[in-house]
This record gives C-alpha cells, structure tokens and sequence, in this order.
C-alpha cells in the first residue's frame, strides 16, 4: 500500500500552458491568473512545465520561476505536479528538491532526453531524481517524443517502490495502458495522456488524465468525467467525439500551443506566444481560432445547463 493520498491524483489534471509577456519572459502574473481560472473550473489538479507546459525549453530558473507562481496562486487548492524532466539528471534533481521545497505535491519525469538510452540509464535517471525528495513520483511515459520504450519489467520494478505512485502513458495504445494498470496493481495510477482516448483510456483502467486540451476546455473534459462516474456510457461517448472534432481543429493549426495559448487569450487570459520553435497562430488564421473558441464556449454553456 502507498501511503500518499492518490485520491488527489484521480481526475482531470490540466497540462497548463506556460505564461510569457511580450518579450518572450516568463510572466509571473499571467501564470497566476490562469492557475485562477483552473481552480475555478473545478479540475482535480495542475501538471506545470510538461510537454503543453514547454519545460523543455525552459531555463531551470524559469521552470522553477513558473512553478511557484502556481503554487503560491493554487496550492491550497490544487494538486500540483511539477514536471522535472531535463536532458541531464542534475538539472532534474535541483528541479525536483526546489519542487519540494515551494510545496509541490508530487514530481514527474519523461526519461532523460536527447541521448538514446538504455533502460538501465534511464532507470538510474528517474532513481536519482525519486531519491533526491520524499515526494510522490509519477512517470511519464510518452515514446513518440522521446524515443524510449518502458517495458512492463521496468515498470512493475519502479512501481514496487513506495514514491512511485502512478504513471502518465501518452503512448496511443490502451492495450498499454491497461497492462500497466495490471502490472502497477490497484494502488498504482495510471492517468491517460491522449487527450481523445480519456474515455477510452479511462473505460480500461486509467484513474484520471493529464491533458494539454483540458486548459481549453476543462468543463467538456469533467463532463465526460462525470458521465463516465454515473455509468453513463452513451452520453460520456457523445462528449468525447464532440471533445475530438474540436481538438482536430486545434491540431489543424501551425502548433496545438499555439493554437490554445490564442483561445485563451481570447477570453482574457493571454499567455503570450509558444516559445520557438512551436509556432504562434498567424494573424490570418485568428478569425478560425474565433470561431472554435466560440464553439467550445457553446459547448461549455451546453454541458453547464445539463448539469450532472
Ligand atoms: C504531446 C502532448 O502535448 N501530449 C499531451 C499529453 O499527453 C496531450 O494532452 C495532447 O496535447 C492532446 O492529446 C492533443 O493531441
Ligand atoms: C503531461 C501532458 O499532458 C503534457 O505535459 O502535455
């Protein structure tokens, strides 16, 4: 048994996007009002400086910097997880200590980039980070960007330690998914990383998810949430295809960030642009970004009248 609260981590998580003034900096105050704005939504938690958070293209003092302007905003309030994963295992390792020094409640790391290594080395990279706190650890699984492979073997021997608590598996296979749910056993989380299979993903064991998309539209994603918890399939069924016909369309253009970071700021939230090289919305494609902003207000505005 573990013997962290793994409640806090079951749910809807929002990937949040990183906050930039116009000169490109981090900007503190931005980074709070949109933690705000989730808290207010209702989601489970925050994951902060992950792949919708571009971390990886963060200084350590600016992942650090993002990161305590969350927490000091929503800390109280939400689950915090603070993604530490770096090129080189010591920048994740001072990411992780100042995690748990500003109050984070769990850390998180893909495998060490760049390199293509072998799971031994990466099993000594995510060790070295798990070793330096005593806070949760929750992997993250993601080998289309970075390449590695996590077998069952080495996920069943992570799992077995009391600070890994979960998994982030934003592989597309939910025959994955649910072979590390196997492998975890009941006290282990597994949180669904493709935004279009929550239900899916959610239907064969995942515990929640952590989703880039959610930050555009938290209130669609607890409402398939909340359809699934009642038992109700077909109406959670009918929100998901809805869910994935809008995140076509953000896919459709130059860069998915990019493409939130311009519905967010459309309803006050401006979060500046992705950092090179993820492209910004060109100034061409705005009046498509209004519309799908103005159809997934409607959505919203629908799911909210439905109640549940
Ligand atoms: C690479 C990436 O950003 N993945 C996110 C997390 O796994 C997802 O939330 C996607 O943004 C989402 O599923 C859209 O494809
Ligand atoms: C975790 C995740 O979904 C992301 O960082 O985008």
């Amino acid at each position: 048994m573990k013997s962290y609260n793994l409640d806090s981590f079951r749910g809807i998580i929002i990937a949040m996007y990183s906050c930039y003034d116009v000169s490109g900096e981090i900007d503190l105050a931005a980074a709070r009002r949109l933690a705000r704005y989730y808290a207010d939504s209702g989601v489970k938690g925050l994951y902060v400086g992950g792949s919708s958070g571009e971390g990886m293209l963060q200084s350590v003092i600016e992942r650090k910097l993002m990161l305590e302007a969350v927490i000091s905003e929503v800390g109280d309030e939400l689950t915090v997880i603070a993604h530490v994963g770096a090129p080189a295992t010591r920048d994740s390792v001072e990411l992780a200590i100042h995690a748990e020094t500003i109050g984070a409640h769990a850390v998180s790391a893909v495998p060490a980039i760049y390199y293509r290594l072998s799971a031994p080395s990466v099993e000594a990279h995510w060790q070295a980070i798990i070793d330096s706190t005593d806070l949760p650890f929750i992997i993250y699984h993601i080998p289309q960007t970075t390449g590695f492979q996590l077998s069952v073997g080495l996920l069943s021997k992570m799992a077995a330690q009391e600070k890994v608590i979960g998994v982030k598996i934003s592989a597309e296979s939910t025959f994955e998914l649910q072979q590390f749910k196997a492998a975890g056993g009941e006290d282990f989380l597994v949180l669904n990383g493709p935004d279009e299979q929550y239900l899916a993903g959610r239907s064969i064991g995942a515990d929640g998810g952590i989703g880039g998309t959610y930050g555009v539209m938290p209130e669609l994603f607890l409402h398939i949430e909340n359809c699934y918890a009642q038992g109700k399939m077909a109406e959670a069924l009918k929100w998901q295809f809805i869910v994935n016909a809008l995140i076509v369309e953000l896919l459709s253009f130059p860069s998915l960030y990019g493409a939130c970071k311009a519905i967010l700021k459309l309803r006050g939230y401006d979060t500046g642009e992705p950092r090179m090289p993820l492209l910004p919305v060109a100034e061409t494609d705005l009046p498509r970004i209004h519309a799908l902003n103005e159809r997934i207000l409607g959505f919203a505005a629908q799911v909210k009248g439905e109640g549940l």
